[in-house]
């Protein structure tokens, strides 16, 4: 499952887990994007924190892993990438790549989205808000309905920064995480607060 899990919530974790008993994986590996070139032109969380809170997040499941290979590839993120590094790593292995419906929708803007189909099972799950169909000229995609998780890292995001909980809404690991080094409050009130480790900044999304 890709995402820019910033931050990783329950959401994310509902879906994978729903598509693993549906399709009896024998893993699901978390991929946190490097660059991802599509999001808001806003800013995006350093890679690092990212990945630390997926591997949070992520612990407790014996069948859940988290993947640096996003992280550490230069340039934009692109899954037709991802998916190659992946095969590379596990050449036997069978790839389903997970998606929720807003994204499932975006996939024919993606580079090299004709190739996709042949690297991976792709699987889309509901999202609530999203209307939920395989892309047109896909083949083998599978459409998942799975427990509604009204939850956004966009709207994680801005509770924090309005002093809201997130509590519920993303593992509690996270939570402390999230506290521990003052994301998502922006740079002032972050240092401010005394928060462990200066926050370091937001990274700049570039178009490829
Ligand atoms: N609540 C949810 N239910 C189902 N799928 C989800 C949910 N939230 C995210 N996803 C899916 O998880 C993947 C990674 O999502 P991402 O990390 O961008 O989270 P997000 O909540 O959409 O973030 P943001 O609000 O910052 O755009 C995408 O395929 C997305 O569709
Ligand atoms: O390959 C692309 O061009 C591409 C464009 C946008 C998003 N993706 C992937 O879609 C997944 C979800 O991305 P995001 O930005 O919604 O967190 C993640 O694995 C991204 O790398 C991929």
């Amino acid at each position: 499952m890709g995402g820019t899990f910033d931050p990783i919530h329950h959401g994310h974790l509902v879906a994978a887990s729903e598509v693993a008993g549906e399709f009896d994986l024998d893993e699901v590996v978390f991929v946190p994007t490097g660059h991802p070139w599509q999001k808001a032109a806003g800013a995006v969380s350093p890679a690092e924190h990212r990945y630390l809170m997926t591997v949070i997040a992520t612990a407790s499941n014996p069948r859940f892993t988290v993947s640096r290979v996003d992280i550490e590839r230069d340039g934009p993120t692109f899954t037709v990438d991802t998916l190659r590094d992946l095969k590379r790593q596990r050449p036997e292995a069978d790839l389903f790549f997970i998606t929720g419906a807003d994204v499932m929708a975006e996939i024919l803007t993606w580079k090299g989205a004709e190739e996709l189909w042949e690297l991976a099972h792709f699987v889309g799950v509901t999202r609530p808000g999203h209307d939920l169909a395989a892309p047109v000229g896909s083949s083998g995609v599978n459409l998942l309905e799975v427990p509604a998780m009204a939850i956004s890292s966009t709207d994680c995001r801005a509770r924090v920064a309005q002093h809201k909980p997130v509590w519920y809404l993303v593992p509690d690991g996270v939570v402390q995480y999230i506290n521990k080094y003052g994301l998502y409050l922006g740079p002032e009130a972050s240092a401010e607060a005394g928060h462990v480790g200066a926050y370091p900044g937001t990274v700049p999304v570039e178009a490829p």
